[in-house]
């Protein structure tokens, strides 16, 4: 497949942007025309810059308001597009988008439409140069491919052809099935875009909203799949007008880029090949050997493991909650200075090792925080090749040779991700890296006293807080590399701003991760973020057991602190739900809030931060309920600002 990218998708100078697109693998960029007419070389020099990073100039875009215009406007038009033609022979470039017209001066006749467009293919013919028409979602007259088809097929020229745009035709929820019908030669350039579901002017969201596919709500999927179908053999380009993307380091964005297609490639051959169509379209195209086909989607069967940065002080304390959350001591490692606490299934890992990727990220956060996650596969090799294959960095480290063999990956923000063997058979880490004690050895005297069973029994969900322009880079990589899919996404109310929570996990959901962001400087979230170094990191960890009401009476019997809950909370459960008031009047007395849906209920309880950093949560999951209780975040918010704000008044009071 030949890559392209607009330069209107990044952040920084043409150089920087030419710079960028050229490392991350791609083959050619769509030159957005602001980028050259503020350029401070000449079109030969540009097209000396584009070739040394050996990148083809694919499109110059957009030539705006030609089509269905008084003659007279249209011959002005004309003038214009012959002084562009002359400059894209300097820059090499094949192909003019014309983007549909949106001028009230135009007039919505397809016949006359059609008439001009074949002059201007008729001129562009002359310099072997090709025009291509993209309907607009808000265009004038033309919003739709259909339309613009009809123009093109009107027209008939050899140098007239469609540009298709997934998001003009996704946004309007209009059927890309019928692209599957039309001649592939007649689509000269295909636009990718995604974007998240908004309800607002398509304008708007067509300028500020757009992402790279994987990362929004549009079945780009299915799009590209039709546009393959109608035998398409050119260009796969990228078109993203995003706020957050200008301002994002375009290293980055490009990175996302790439494997934004290499994924969408992956996904659609795989449609394809299921379909029976990939047959047909590999003796008339050869298109499967273009799509891309990475290892296959990991098969991840929970976490293994979290892991923890922190220095010997906070080993410590770090220690003593977790000890009163009802974890024990498991583990020390063979040669470092980490230690491995276990409750049920739920593994966290405590390193203090200096001079260690942990002790770096323990400086870089300048205070605790996570700094790798293990999940579990039957693969791990095969899961790190899938990372690797779609650009995620490995960070294997050195290892004695009596340490088990865990390969590793760079999430976004720098976190280790490490694919940890399970199945029969497969030694735990823990058995191989750590002198592994039981709860009923000597290090469980941390535990304050011998319990029947674990309390908490699994880690239910990782939650992240993000920097803003992380979240659209985490959902894809999420998506990607490790193939959770999107769930449940949130918007909730911090007493100092907005708080937005998505979710991915995995099918079985023994993978679930939540990632905030907030564009207030003042939440909690941002808190979280800015703690972290601004790379983000833990917001906080759930762990899931099987009677909450049992567990947290426990748990505040010996002593652990929840964050405390408004009596208004319960009496306005009371009143919204037909909860059984007995059921209602437990909940208060320890502190539960509660969710449900359709579909089940959830149970929830939040410890206090600690070290001013993540929490920890504790959760029921009742029924089939697939949600995170994110409304109630506002509850333990509201609760923690009044904590804080009572505290500080305390202080001036004394
Ligand atoms: O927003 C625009 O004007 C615009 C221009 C060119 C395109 O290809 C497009 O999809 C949108
Ligand atoms: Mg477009």
């Amino acid at each position: 497949m030949h890559r392209s990218i607009a330069t209107v998708s990044m952040s920084g100078t043409l150089r920087q942007k030419i710079e960028a697109i050229a490392a991350a693998g791609f083959d050619g960029i769509e030159l957005f025309e602001p980028d050259f007419v503020h350029f401070s070389g000449s079109a030969l020099a540009l097209q000396r810059m584009a070739s040394d990073h050996g990148l083809r100039i694919d499109l110059y875009q957009p030539f705006r308001d030609l089509e269905g215009m008084p003659t007279a406007h249209f011959r002005r038009s004309l003038a214009r597009a012959e002084h562009k033609f002359a400059l894209m022979k300097e820059l090499g470039c094949p192909t003019l988008l014309v983007c549909s017209n949106t001028s009230p001066l135009s007039t919505g006749e397809p016949e006359r439409a059609a008439a001009q467009l074949y002059e201007i293919a008729e001129r562009a013919a002359r310099y072997d140069i090709r025009i291509g028409y993209e309907a607009l979602a808000w265009g004038r007259h033309v919003r739709r491919y259909r339309d613009a088809w009809k123009r093109v097929a009107l027209a008939n020229h050899s140098h007239l052809g469609l540009i298709l745009d997934s998001f003009h035709t996704l946004s309007l929820q209009d059927d890309p099935t019928d692209i599957a019908t039309l001649p592939g030669d007649k689509i000269f350039f295909l636009q990718m875009a995604d974007a998240p579901q908004l309800q607002m002017d398509v304008l708007q969201w067509a300028r500020h909203y757009r992402n790279f596919p994987g990362q929004g709500q549009l079945d780009c999927e299915y799009f590209f799949e039709q546009v393959l179908k109608s035998g398409y053999e050119g260009p796969l380009s990228l078109e993203i007008f995003n706020d957050q993307f200008r301002e994002t380091p375009n290293r980055r964005t490009a990175t996302d880029a790439m494997r934004s297609l290499l994924w969408l490639e992956s996904r659609v051959r795989s449609r394809l090949e299921t379909s029976g169509d990939h047959d047909r379209l590999w003796r008339q195209t050869a298109t499967q050997a273009w799509l891309f086909k990475p290892p296959a989607v990991p098969v991840l069967n929970g976490v293994a493991f979290v892991e923890f940065a922190v220095d010997t002080a906070h080993a410590a304390t770090l220690g003593t909650l977790l000890a009163s959350l009802g974890f024990h001591l498991a583990g020390q490692h063979r040669s470092k200075d980490v230690q491995l606490y276990a409750q049920g299934d739920i593994r966290l890992v405590v390193n203090a090792e200096p001079d260690s990727f942990a002790s770096q990220r323990f400086e870089r956060q300048g205070g605790p925080g996570m700094c790798a996650i293990g999940l579990g596969t039957p693969l791990p090799d095969q899961a790190a090749a899938r990372a690797s294959a779609l650009l995620s960095a490995a960070a294997d480290t050195p290892r004695r040779p009596d340490e088990l063999h865990i390969p590793a990956i760079v999430s976004p923000g720098g976190m280790r991700i490490h694919f940890v063997p399970t199945g029969a058979g497969t030694p735990g880490f823990e058995a191989a890296d750590f002198d592994v004690a039981t709860p009923s050895s000597g290090a469980a005297t941390l535990s304050r006293s011998p319990r029947p069973g674990p309390l908490l029994k699994s880690l239910d969900h990782i939650a992240l807080a993000l920097p803003p322009d992380q979240l659209d880079s985490w959902v894809l990589f999420s998506r990607a590399v490790l193939g959770l899919e999107p769930g449940d996404s949130q918007e909730l109310a911090d007493p100092y701003g907005l708080v937005q929570s998505s979710s991915v996990c995995n099918d079985t959901r023994s993978v679930r991760m939540v990632m905030n962001v907030s564009s207030s400087r003042r939440t909690g979230v941002a808190h979280a973020v800015n703690a972290s170094g601004g790379s983000g990191g833990l917001h906080h960890l759930a762990f899931a057991c099987d009677d909450i009401f049992a567990a947290v009476a426990q748990l505040r019997a010996s002593g652990t602190q929840f964050v405390p809950i408004s009596p208004n909370y319960y009496e306005d459960l009371l009143a919204r739900s037909d909860l059984d008031p007995a059921l209602v009047g437990k909940m208060h007395s320890l502190g539960i809030l509660f969710d449900q849906t359709p579909l089940g209920a959830f149970f929830h309880i939040y410890t206090p931060r600690f070290a001013d950093r993540f929490f920890f949560e504790v959760v029921q999951r009742v029924g089939g309920y697939d949600g995170y209780g994110a409304l109630n975040g506002a509850a333990r918010l509201a609760s923690e600002a009044q904590a804080a704000d009572a505290a500080s008044r305390d202080a001036v009071a004394r």
